[in-house]
């Protein structure tokens, strides 16, 4: 079924850090949209933050969940902002049902600036634990290839969240003709 570009879920991806959860609330308020993060929901629907999963359940059952909730999402809803985990657009059929049901933008953040902020990551980020700096960069640069895969890419160095949801709403007109709300 093809979905009208102004009724596509906007998908926001990237790295671990890079803001997707931030961003995605400013996108969703500018936009007038309902938001999802997906850690968030999967959070709500097991009543344990996301590194108690991890430590409980596994990783791989975090992934099946993740993949359960976002396969669901593309197929049944429209017109929200999702931000997707940083590992999950490593799987395929992520990657395939987002791809094909919504508009997907990469948020970007050199390798330089996302360093700058690794302290307040690394208590709740259960992949970053008992990593080497080596380790997570390398982690950094392997994911990379499936971020690729996008309909926009937003560069987010040195900018606010809140400008960054400017730059992508600037996207989102030229490229997808999508309309934006007037705030009164
Ligand atoms: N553009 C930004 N500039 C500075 N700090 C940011 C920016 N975007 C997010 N942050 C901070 O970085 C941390 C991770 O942001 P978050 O939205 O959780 O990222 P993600 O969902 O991609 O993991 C938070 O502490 C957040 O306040
Ligand atoms: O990159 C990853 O593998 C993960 C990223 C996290 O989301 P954020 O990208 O929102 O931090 C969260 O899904 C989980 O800790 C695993
Ligand atoms: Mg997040």
């Amino acid at each position: 079924m093809i979905i009208p570009n102004e009724e596509k879920n906007i998908v926001l991806i990237g790295f671990m850090g890079v803001g997707k959860t931030t961003i995605g609330l400013h996108l969703a308020k500018k936009l007038l949209r309902d938001f999802v993060d997906v850690d968030q929901e999967i959070e709500k629907q097991h009543q344990m933050p996301i590194s108690q999963i991890f430590k409980t359940l596994g990783e791989q059952r975090f992934r099946q969940m993740e993949k359960d909730y976002i396969v669901q999402l593309c197929d049944s809803s429209r017109l929200k902002v999702v931000s997707l985990g940083g590992g999950a657009f490593m799987q395929d059929e992520i990657r395939s049902a987002c791809l094909s049901s919504s508009i997907v933008i990469f948020l970007d953040l050199a390798w330089d600036s996302w360093k700058d902020r690794i302290h307040l990551l690394m208590d709740n980020r259960p992949v970053l634990q008992e990593k080497s700096l080596e380790e997570i960069q390398e982690l950094y640069h392997s994911r990379l290839q499936a971020y690729s895969l996008n309909h926009s890419r937003v560069c987010t160095d040195g900018l606010k969240p809140e400008e960054i949801a400017d730059r992508i709403i600037d996207t989102l007109k030229s490229e997808y003709e999508i309309n934006v709300p007037i705030h009164e």
